[in-house]
């Protein structure tokens, strides 16, 4: 009468009692004799307990410990199974077979509650039932049902425990799809994929459950075995079917939902890879950006340094020239305190300003004077010192700047008085060349010469040191002039026909250049001065072109020696002053130049004589160049001009450049082109200006600092003359031998 007591069938699992499967264990062993060797039960049974400690290992791996005491938490086909299976071998067990029967009457010890059946107990193997009454077996059978109507009985209120189970599951499972929904929703990408996987593996979970609860099912249900079943389908109740059917559906719906878990899976990590992409992508731009960056930053680094080593390299030189300069003057001082201690009688010139001046002032300056004309807008100037020309050729304006801009509107005086300091400083020993450059017709000459009544820098320079040693009285003033016709020397002051000299290097040692037979006239007076200058300029080769009728087509050298009175116990000074007239650059293929030159013969002249001057300003270009970048070679060499400047542009000149500009828009190409060649030797430094002390036993036939031109043997220094008569005609005699000095 006292059944085995109430139990919960999920403590089955909850709290596996090893009892409870020895007991069945037993029941198997007595079923064994009765029916086939089914040791697949046991071996069913291992699986079972292999799955659910794999499946409890997984919820722990799944951050869930399982909780024994919360019987909610456990998934419930997990506990479905393992109550199936301890039913199973509980009804297998004679006790169960026996309190199935008796609980097909009251008394019985398991109560199986069905969804609308009577609350049903099961024997729980932890508290075993008092023993059952024994009943003998034939006494069983033929007092109650048929054992294969009680097996059924039973095997039904099973039945309908399991579909409440299963019904639960279902309701179960509903809930999952339904977070699963949610979590499409999605609130990040790592928990949603966390969560994912948890399904997953619960659904795998699910699915292996009821795939093995099924197949228990079908094999060790109280009827006869699956094999014995299939056979037999009308052995398959209604209610069975159904389970089955809903078994499938669960399946499919099990399938269904990892499906979705998969596409769920794949999409979020489609989405990681592309947020991935774009983060990717957008590295790499800051990185090109960056890269860019770097470059721009290494180009204005290199043109940094580039400025930095540019200025470096101009404060050395300028800081290098500064040093000459200033251990010169210290020189030039301690000199002139050692002269001041002589007697006034041993003492030498004495050191005025321009000198100084002119030391402090540079050794090379440039100086323009624009040629009176129509004003053009193309070219305009900011004149006086540090002056500027500009000039917009070809669409591109360009500024030269320039020691001093005279204007159109500028008097010889003008002129002159910035030349005057250059010049008195040749009468305290130091040499410098003033000469004129520019296009043909600009004034050259006029700046050089000038009218009578306007007279130009030459004129005024020797009336200017005339009347400067007319104060002193201690100097020889020694004249020689010499032109450069097509690459010809010729003396224009030669006594007899004009010939052609030879221009060679002096003796090693001595330096500078020797010219051959060249003839040097002492001037006493300033008077005889000019008549042998007027001589000189009517011997000078002109020729007419159709730009100037009166184009000097050679270059025209005066060199002036002042030899200061040596003193008796002390070294005199020698100063000298060249005065270039350069003949007039001019483009041999310009209109109006040499084919507007009549007459097949004068045109090959006229381009013969174009061709060379103009290679000889470019010789006089290159050397101005080779000075300025300070090469250890200068070509002076190239031309007959550059040879006779050698001493003039050599360490210690000082050398004024007079360019000469026309405004007009026709020879805006040459003016430009003469703005730049100015520029070139605006930067050339020759070091400071030295004077030139010659021994007392020296003679004073050079006509420079460095070099030597002296006469040709035999060929005797005129003695001071009175001054030769220049021919009335000489400013138009092209060519011709040298009107002799009269005696
Ligand atoms: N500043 C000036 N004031 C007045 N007239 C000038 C001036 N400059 C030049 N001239 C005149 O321009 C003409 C040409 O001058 P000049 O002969 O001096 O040119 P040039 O450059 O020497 O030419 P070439 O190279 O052919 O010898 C002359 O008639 C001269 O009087």
């Amino acid at each position: 009468a006292a059944g085995p007591p109430a139990r919960d069938p999920r403590r089955l699992l909850l709290t596996p009692d090893p009892a409870g499967i020895s007991e069945s264990e037993d029941g198997l062993g007595g079923a064994a004799g009765g029916r086939p060797a089914e040791v697949s039960l046991e071996e069913a049974l291992t699986r079972l307990a292999e799955f659910l400690s794999a499946h409890l290992g997984a919820e722990e791996s799944c951050g869930h410990p399982p909780d024994w005491g919360k019987s909610v938490e456990a998934p419930p086909l997990l506990t479905l199974t393992s109550q199936l299976v301890a039913l199973l071998a509980w009804i297998r067990s004679p006790r169960g077979r026996q309190a199935l029967l008796q609980d097909t009457q009251p008394a019985s010890g398991v109560q199986l509650s069905g969804p609308d059946g009577p609350p049903f107990q099961e024997e729980s193997p932890s508290h075993p039932s008092p023993a059952p009454r024994e009943t003998p077996r034939g006494e069983a059978q033929g007092q109650q049902c048929p054992p294969l109507e009680e097996e059924q009985r039973a095997w039904h209120r099973l039945e309908l425990l399991i579909l409440g189970q299963l019904e639960e599951l279902k309701q179960q499972l509903e809930q999952q799809e339904e977070e699963l929904g949610r979590l499409r929703l999605g609130v990040g990408a790592t928990d949603s994929e966390k969560r994912v996987q948890h399904l997953t593996l619960e659904n795998e979970a699910l699915k292996q459950s009821l795939s093995l609860m099924q197949e228990l099912l079908l094999r060790w249900g109280p009827g006869p075995s699956s094999r014995d079943l299939q056979p037999q389908a009308a052995w398959i109740l209604p209610d069975q079917q159904e389970e089955t059917e809903a078994l499938v559906e669960l399946q499919r719906r099990l399938q269904e939902a990892q499906a979705t878990t998969e596409a769920l899976r794949i999409q979020l990590q489609q989405e990681t890879e592309q947020n991935c992409r774009q983060e990717l992508q957008q590295v790499h731009e800051q990185l090109a950006g960056l890269r860019a960056r770097m470059a721009s930053l290494r180009q204005g680094c290199g043109d940094l340094r580039g400025l930095v080593s540019t200025f470096t390299q101009s404060c050395q030189g300028s800081l290098s020239e500064a040093r000459g300069q200033v251990s010169w003057a210290l020189g030039a001082m301690l000199a002139e305190g050692d002269e001041m201690q002589r007697p006034e009688e041993q003492q030498g010139p004495p050191m005025r300003g321009p000198g100084r001046l002119l030391e402090l002032k540079g050794n090379i300056r440039v100086l323009c004077r624009l040629r009176p004309g129509p004003s053009c807008s193309l070219v305009s100037t900011e004149p006086g010192p540090r002056g500027v020309v500009t000039t917009c050729y070809r669409g591109r304006q360009r500024r030269f700047r320039l020691d001093w801009v005279f204007p159109p509107d500028a008097s010889q005086e003008e002129v002159f008085r910035e030349l005057q300091p250059a010049v008195l400083s040749c009468l305290q020993g130091y040499s410098i060349c003033i000469f004129t450059y520019g296009q043909t017709g600009t004034g050259k000459t006029y700046s050089m010469e000038g009218p009578p009544d306007d007279p130009g820098i030459a004129p005024r320079a020797l009336q200017s040191l005339f009347e400067e040693m007319g104060a002193r009285g201690q100097h020889r003033v020694t004249l020689s002039m010499v032109e450069i016709y097509n690459e010809a020397v010729r003396d224009l002051l030669a006594p007899g026909p004009p010939e052609r000299l030879a221009v060679r290097q002096g003796p090693a040692g001595q330096g500078g250049i020797q010219v051959a037979g060249l003839t040097h006239w002492d001037v006493p007076n300033l008077e005889t001065l000019h008549q042998m200058l007027s001589l000189g300029r009517s011997n000078r080769a002109t020729a007419a072109t159709a730009m100037n009728q009166h184009s000097s087509r050679s270059h025209a050298l005066v060199t002036l020696t002042l030899r200061a009175a040596a003193p008796p116990l002390g070294p005199g000074t020698t100063g000298t002053l060249h005065l270039v007239d350069l003949a007039g650059s001019e483009r041999a293929w310009k209109p109006g130049s040499a084919d507007a030159a009549p007459g097949d013969q004068a045109r090959a002249q006229r381009l013969r004589e174009a061709r060379t001057i103009n290679r000889s300003l470019l010789a006089l270009g290159s050397v101005m160049a080779a000075l300025r970048a300070r090469r250890p070679h200068v070509p002076f060499r190239d031309s007959q001009l550059t040879r006779l400047l050698q001493p003039a542009l050599g360490p210690g000149a000082t050398a004024v450049l007079l360019l000469q500009i026309s405004t007009r828009p026709g020879d805006l190409g040459e003016t430009v082109c003469s703005l730049k060649f100015a520029e070139r030797v605006g930067r050339v430094e020759l070091g400071p200006a030295r004077r030139r002390r010659v021994p007392r036993s020296g003679t004073p036939s050079s006509l420079s600092t460095d070099t030597q031109l002296t006469e040709t043997p035999g060929t005797p220094t005129p003695p001071p003359r009175s001054p030769p008569s220049p021919r009335p005609d000489s400013g138009a005699r092209s060519q011709g031998p040298p009107p002799q000095p009269r005696a």
